[in-house]
């Protein structure tokens, strides 16, 4: 399990391997605050729509010699981004695809996105179904066992989140991070090791918007 101390620069021992992971889903799902609280253990109750898409990374450590290095693209989930999201996915290593539990037609969405990548994306890409906002059980509207029973149907890993109370979201990231091939080192492995955190570090070097905006 990843922790969540804060930046601890430069400590990275043995193999680093860097993936490039992508967020999918409805607009106002939760992706960017699932992003926020995997990279910066922080929530907004008031978040603003992403416009484009916004790059994040952190790095996990797996074992005592092995980290991963998620770079992470946060796509734009309004229906006017739509053509850019290929732009994210392609040459995506995983995926992860998130609804809302208390908005059906949001599964229904993730689905479409499902449909998309499983076409069009990396054949091997590691694609996570996350049905976030586990905190909202009294308006729950998306039962547990049907979304689960479509990932294990559709291959894919499935977890409810909560950005809001920190539920699974480690979770979702360090199972993703279990199932990277270890076949693509990062810079900092051969040598490099130049703005590398490791053990739950915020990489802020890499951190901004795709539009240049600090995010
Ligand atoms: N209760 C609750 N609210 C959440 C959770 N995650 C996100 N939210 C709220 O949902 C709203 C939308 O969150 P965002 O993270 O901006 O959603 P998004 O999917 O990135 O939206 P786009 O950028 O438009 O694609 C915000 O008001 C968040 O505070 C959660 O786990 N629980």
């Amino acid at each position: 399990m990843a922790s969540r101390q804060p930046q601890q620069q430069n400590q990275a021992q043995g193999k680093v391997y860097q993936f490039k992971l992508v967020l999918l889903g409805e607009s106002a799902v939760g992706k960017s605050s699932l992003v926020m609280r995997f990279v910066k253990d922080h929530f907004d109750e008031y978040r603003e729509s992403t416009i484009g898409a916004a790059f994040l990374a952190r790095s996990v450590q797996l074992e005592d010699d092995v980290t991963v290095k998620f770079e992470i693209w946060d796509t734009a989930g309004q229906e006017r981004y739509k053509s850019l999201a290929p732009m994210y996915y392609r040459n995506a290593n995983c995926a992860v695809v998130v609804y809302d539990i208390t908005q059906p037609s949001s599964l229904e969405k993730a689905k479409a996105w499902v449909n998309e990548l499983q076409r069009q994306a990396d054949p091997n890409i590691v694609i996570a179904l996350a049905g976030n906002k586990s905190d909202l059980e009294a308006r729950r509207a998306v039962p547990t066992q049907t979304a689960k029973e479509y990932a294990e149907e559709s291959g894919l890993l499935f977890f409810e989140t909560s950005a809001k109370t920190d539920t699974n979201v480690t979770k979702l990231f360090d199972e993703i991070a279990k199932l990277m091939p270890r076949d693509q080192l990062a810079d900092s492995s051969r040598g490099r090791n130049k703005g590398l955190n490791v053990r739950g570090g915020v990489d802020l070097d890499h951190q901004a918007n795709a539009n240049g905006c600090a995010c």
